[in-house]
């Protein structure tokens, strides 16, 4: 039996949301994808407490009260010990009516809420199934300021925080230098994910995990050696973004399944699309590699982001108000491209090198107009970090602080 006796109780725990420059929806059918982490993160408190009990508060999915559940109640005899990492769809079935929210809020909302509560049933039973029955207990709180299913990864950030507050409280990882520690939130974060998404990549929860700008392809990636194979570090200069949400709600799940069905319909027309966009990634890699000269870089690379739009565009992911961001950047000659599954949610706009201040201004202010919200951004940056937090702050201070001051405590252990 493990003994928690020595350990400390309380952990505050982040990982990053995404952007992908390029190759969304195509890595789903094992081409390359090139993404980076951005500086927006999701926040988890997790502590133990003495009465079993599960207790999540959620609140950025509109869940304005604490859930709660008795964990002597979860199919603990459905975990095959030897088998964890692989996805159990039994075990998710047999909590499905556990996760289900009753309330009166619009069943796509309770839909999304459910789902998110599934994904940390799944989580917690599986990782806390070798601990004895008394010592289960724990409340998490989670606070994101990533905006949820508008592209930019909230479901990968908030599994990644799930993952490695569980595998941290039992004690299946600890916050010492060790590359393993990695590996494993990225793979029981990816099992989140997939009841999340449905037939995820894997390129989310791959950058909340590691961080940085990835070239990602899907593959083999059980072992550290895969590990460096499939997601290679990229020499990214600070390219900088402009993220505009156009407030179109979308999932991801749905994005990804009317790709398959074109996909199965037309595969002889799909596939040359996706092999493009393959081949976007691809060249993007090789300038970034071999050119060092700055404006040359940028401006294959706006070429790029149009391409890559307009092929990501004929797969039916696009949105006329992602449209509306491409017509106004495009006035002040700067290039845009859907990120993410598409449908609604974000585009990025490429801000290349000496963009005057004031024309970012005069672009968001036309943006704004639109009733969309714009942020800017940097990508690379740190992926999933924790640290003990047993005196530091109250469980009301987390849950009313900003959130940027989380993000610069200098006591950060990042698993990377
Ligand atoms: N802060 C959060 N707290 C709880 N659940 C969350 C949070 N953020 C995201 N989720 C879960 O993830 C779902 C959104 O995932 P979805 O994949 O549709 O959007 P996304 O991850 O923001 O976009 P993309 O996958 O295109 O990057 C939510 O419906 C919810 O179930
Ligand atoms: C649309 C997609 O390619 C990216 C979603 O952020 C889906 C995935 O890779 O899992």
């Amino acid at each position: 039996m493990v003994s928690s006796q020595n350990l400390p109780t309380r952990y505050l725990v982040s990982a990053p949301g995404k952007v992908i420059l390029f190759g969304e929806h195509a890595v789903v059918y094992g081409t390359s994808a090139i993404a980076g982490s951005v500086n927006l993160r999701t926040y988890l408190l997790i502590e133990k407490r003495e009465d079993g009990m599960l207790e999540a508060y959620v609140p950025d999915i509109g869940l304005d009260q604490p859930v709660k559940w008795n964990t002597e109640l979860f199919p603990y005899s459905k975990v095959e010990d030897d088998k964890k990492e692989e996805f159990n769809e039994e075990l998710a079935e047999s909590l499905k009516s556990l996760a289900e929210i009753e309330s009166d809020k619009p069943a796509t909302v309770r839909q999304q809420q459910s789902v998110a509560c599934l994904a940390l049933l799944y989580l917690f039973t599986l990782l806390s199934s070798r601990f004895p029955e008394t010592k289960r207990g724990l409340t998490i709180r989670v606070r994101s300021a990533l905006p949820v299913g508008a592209g930019l990864g909230s479901s990968a950030s908030y599994s990644v925080c799930l993952t490695t507050g569980l595998l941290l409280n039992f004690e299946y990882i600890s916050l010492t230098p060790d590359s393993r520690g990695a590996e494993l939130i990225k793979k029981y974060s990816f099992l989140a994910e997939k009841i999340i998404h449905g037939n995820p990549s894997g390129i989310d929860n791959a950058v909340a995990t590691f961080g940085g700008a990835v070239l990602y392809k899907k593959g083999s990636m059980e072992s550290l050696k895969g590990y460096h194979e499939n997601i290679a570090e990229l020499p990214f200069r600070p390219f900088r973004f402009l993220l505009t949400n156009t407030k179109v709600a979308r999932d991801t799940k749905t994005q990804v399944a009317n790709v398959r069905i074109k996909f199965d319909k037309y595969p002889e027309i799909i596939k040359p699309i996706l092999d493009a966009i393959q081949n976007i990634s691809d060249h993007f890699k090789t300038v970034l590699i071999n050119e060092d000269n700055n404006i040359t870089q940028d401006t294959i690379l706006e070429d790029l982001i149009d391409l890559n739009h307009h092929f990501i565009n004929s797969l039916g992911v696009g949105h006329p108000a992602l449209d509306k961001v491409r017509e106004i950047t495009a006035q002040f000659e700067l290039h845009s491209k859907l990120t993410g599954a598409g449908g609604g949610g974000c585009a990025l706009t490429f801000i290349r090198d000496g963009i005057p201040d004031v024309t970012i201004e005069t672009v968001k202010k036309s943006l704004s107009l639109q009733g969309f919200e714009c942020f800017e951004t940097l990508v690379g940056g740190h992926g999933a970090g924790a640290l003990v937090i047993n005196d530091t702050i109250t469980a009301q201070e987390f849950m009313e602080g900003g959130l940027e001051w989380y993000g610069g405590m200098d006591s950060w252990h990042y698993f990377v």
